[in-house]
């Protein structure tokens, strides 16, 4: 079956998007998902996005990591297919129906709440999530947060020295966390900037990742270390995240279309 896909990214983070709105799509498994998503043997890709029409929200998107696992929300594909769809829209996910409305190559989003308790996390035991008396090497004392995925930040003085390659797996499986987690580590630069680089859970080290730009910029709000709207720059670029007074995640930044193709789904099984 042959079958055509859209290649789009944020920040560099990037997709493969099958859209669904208005063809019929198979379910791919998890091996076929880890085959395209190799950068040597299949079309390489952070994440695969798979669109389809949703009877509570405009449309709908399943989100899977390049280790084929689901995951309940990914910032950048949101805002990438806030980009596609080309209308402000609202987007049922694993995670909850998010409102997006897309601009010139760009798009912002409302990310909803944050959740800080252990069990929403979820962590494997109780514990206070806003200062973990815990530490890897050189990170110590993080904080968690659920922003629709799970997200571990570390405050570090230079973010670009921390080898996020080795400790990132690390944690990422540690058994504290049962569903596994995204590793971010943050150098706070001023109360309106702050530098990011993220391990993420089922991708490895990416150039950008939208939830974690979001984790990280409530934790450091709500720890009183940035204003209300932040700029957060990871390798790929700079996202705007703000916060309302309700406690709503908005997040702005851009995202854009790289080619079109379409692929031999047989030759992935
Ligand atoms: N790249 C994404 C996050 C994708 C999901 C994440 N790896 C997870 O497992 O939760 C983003 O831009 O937010």
């Amino acid at each position: 079956m042959r079958l055509p896909f859209i290649k789009m990214h944020g920040l560099g983070n990037d997709f493969v998007i099958l859209d669904g709105r208005e063809i019929d799509l198979p379910s791919l498994d998890t091996a076929q998902i880890r085959a395209l998503a190799d950068r040597h043997r299949g079309i390489g890709f952070d994440q695969l996005i798979v669109l389809r029409p949703s009877d509570e929200a405009d449309l709908a998107m399943r989100i899977h990591n390049a280790d084929g696992g689901e995951v309940e929300a990914c910032g950048n594909a949101t805002r990438a297919v806030a980009v596609l769809h080309g209308q402000p829209a609202s987007i049922a996910t694993a995670g909850g129906t998010l409102r997006v409305r897309p601009g010139e190559n760009m798009a912002e989003a409302a990310m909803g709440r944050a959740r800080f308790d252990w069990q929403d996390i979820p962590l494997a035991y109780a514990m206070d999530t806003r200062e973990m008396p815990l530490g890897w090497d050189m990170l110590e004392r993080p904080s968690a947060v659920n922003v629709g995925n799970p997200h571990i930040v570390f405050f570090v003085d230079d973010a670009r020295a921390v080898p996020l390659e080795t400790l990132g797996p690390e944690i990422e499986t540690d058994p504290l966390f049962p569903e596994r987690i995204n590793v971010n580590v943050a150098q706070i630069l001023s109360r309106k900037a702050i530098r990011l680089r993220v391990w993420e859970r089922g991708a490895g080290l990416t150039l950008a990742c939208g939830t974690g730009a979001c984790a990280t910029a409530t934790v450091a709000y709500r720890q009183g270390l940035v204003d209300a709207e932040v700029e957060v720059t990871l390798p790929g670029g700079t996202l705007t995240i703000r916060h309302d007074e309700e406690g709503g995640i908005h997040m702005a930044g851009p995202a854009s279309e790289a080619f079109r193709g379409t692929f031999e789904l047989d030759d992935y099984s």
